[in-house]
């Protein structure tokens, strides 16, 4: 028997128990409750730990089916500095200006719609799970930008609800401008859970928040130009056929927008979707082909560059950043208020669906060509027939309703809106450690 539990056998609970220490059998039942005590005491402290534990720091727990990809990751936030710091960041600094909270604010046109809002005084408010799809060096790069220009980015994921719901309680934020997504069309098949954990799962769990949020904000959201499938009709117009989905992302975009219609239907959300058409420009997404060509032919590797059947050629409508940022904020600026409060419809309210194209395709070589030419550099062609994995031969939009309803008028050309992404990609990698991706 230790020196320690002698002494504490000899402590009398209570001044009545003491005397019978005497008898060996009440002894050892003395120690045993002794034990007992101590046991119980020490789980009650362990289990007040674990409490205490989970509701200072609530967390997410992202992506539980996507290991593949993603490393499981929880996210702290919360406590009064961060609350503060959520509050500035949201704070409108101009009159008539908006409070707008924008997910996937690292990536490449989040980043650029939150310094857009936040350098007119709209209150901005970043959130984003910096995940490793591409290069997180790249949105950290971001990050640091968007902090520059007094933008907060809350590290989290749009499935964690606590954490939306938080963040509704902190703001009141009058607009939602949801680019968080799983982009791009050939990872797709690699990893389908992904595209419907955040297109489409992430969807709902933030219109669930703003549904029951009050006011309700309201939602302007990023489609895509790929939901037109493998409609052939040209250029594709806001009602042709959105059924035929070429890739599991556009079958999520898809479904994004059936889902818009149910909130917007049953309780009164403001949304308007916008089908953005192969979007490129400075801070851009390095899994996009007018990225990593940019590399590879510094690099001196061979680029695939796909044709469609008999030599067919495959086209992109190709939109510059700068544009896509002036249709999102015309969205946003004429967006209506959601009609409903705390999870209760009380009237119709706005539900818009717009292509955001340039309206004049290029075909893939044409832009492999550009980029020689800005580069100085000639590409090692290698060209390959247009793979079955969700890729489209062309895409061409009819921007005619966005320029009617929202001024929209795309203004920069491809060949000028690759020498702005050529002079960015030069001076970003010009150390030449951060190759990319
Ligand atoms: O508008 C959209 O909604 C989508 O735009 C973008 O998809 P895409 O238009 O497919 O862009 P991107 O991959 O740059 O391929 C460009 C062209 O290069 C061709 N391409 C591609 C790869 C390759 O190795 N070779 C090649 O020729 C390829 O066949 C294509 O013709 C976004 O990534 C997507 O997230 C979504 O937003």
């Amino acid at each position: 028997m230790s020196k320690q539990m002698s002494h504490l056998d000899n402590i009398p609970s209570t001044p009545g128990k003491f005397k019978m220490e005497k008898s060996p059998f009440v002894h050892n039942r003395l120690r045993w409750h002794s034990s007992l005590a101590k046991l119980t005491f020490w789980s009650f402290i362990f289990l007040g730990l674990i409490l205490i534990f989970f509701f200072r720091s609530p967390s997410s727990n992202p992506l539980p089916q996507d290991p593949s990809r993603r490393s499981l990751r929880t996210y702290n936030w919360g406590g009064p500095a961060w609350e503060k710091r959520v509050r500035s960041s949201a704070r409108v600094r101009s009159r008539n200006g908006i409070s707008v909270l924008v997910t996937g604010a690292a990536g490449f046109v989040g980043t650029h719609v939150s310094t857009t809002l936040k350098r007119r005084g709209d209150g901005v408010l970043g959130l984003d799970n910096f995940n490793d799809y591409y290069d997180p060096s790249l949105k950290r790069a971001r990050q640091a930008l968007l902090e520059r220009s007094g933008v907060f980015i809350v590290e989290g994921d749009i499935n964690d609800s606590a954490l939306l719901r938080k963040l509704f309680e902190v703001v009141a934020f009058t607009h939602v401008m949801h680019l968080a997504a799983q982009a791009g069309v050939r990872y797709a098949m690699e990893n389908p859970i992904s595209y419907v954990h955040s297109n489409i799962a992430g969807l709902v769990s933030l219109l669930e928040v703003c549904k029951s949020a009050n006011p309700q904000p309201a939602i302007v959201w990023a489609s895509s130009s790929s939901v037109y499938g493998l409609n052939t009709k040209v250029p594709f117009s806001e009602r042709d056929r959105t059924d035929q989905p070429a890739s599991l992302y556009a079958a999520t975009k898809k479904a994004g927008e059936e889902i818009a219609h149910t909130y917007n239907h049953i309780y009164g959300l403001s949304l308007t979707g916008l089908r953005f058409f192969t979007v490129y420009g400075p801070w851009g997404r390095p899994d996009m082909a007018y990225f990593f060509f940019t590399r590879d032919i510094l690099k001196g590797k061979s680029i695939p560059i796909f044709e469609a059947a008999n030599h067919g050629t495959v086209a992109r409508d190709f939109t510059y950043i700068d544009d896509i940022v002036k249709g999102c904020l015309a969205a946003l600026d004429t967006a209506e208020k959601s009609t409903g409060s705390g999870g209760k419809k009380k009237g119709p309210a706005q539900l818009r669906v717009y292509n955001l194209g340039n309206t004049s395709p290029v075909p893939v070589s044409d832009l492999v060509s550009i980029l020689e030419r800005l580069l100085k550099v000639g590409a090692n062609r290698n060209i390959m027939k247009l793979p079955r994995n969700g890729d489209v031969q062309f895409t061409h939009a009819n921007i005619s309703l966005a320029q009617r309803e929202l001024g929209y008028k795309p203004t920069t050309d491809l060949q000028t809106g690759l020498k702005k992404f050529v002079r960015w990609y030069l001076s970003y990698y010009s150390g030449g450690e951060k190759a990319a991706g």
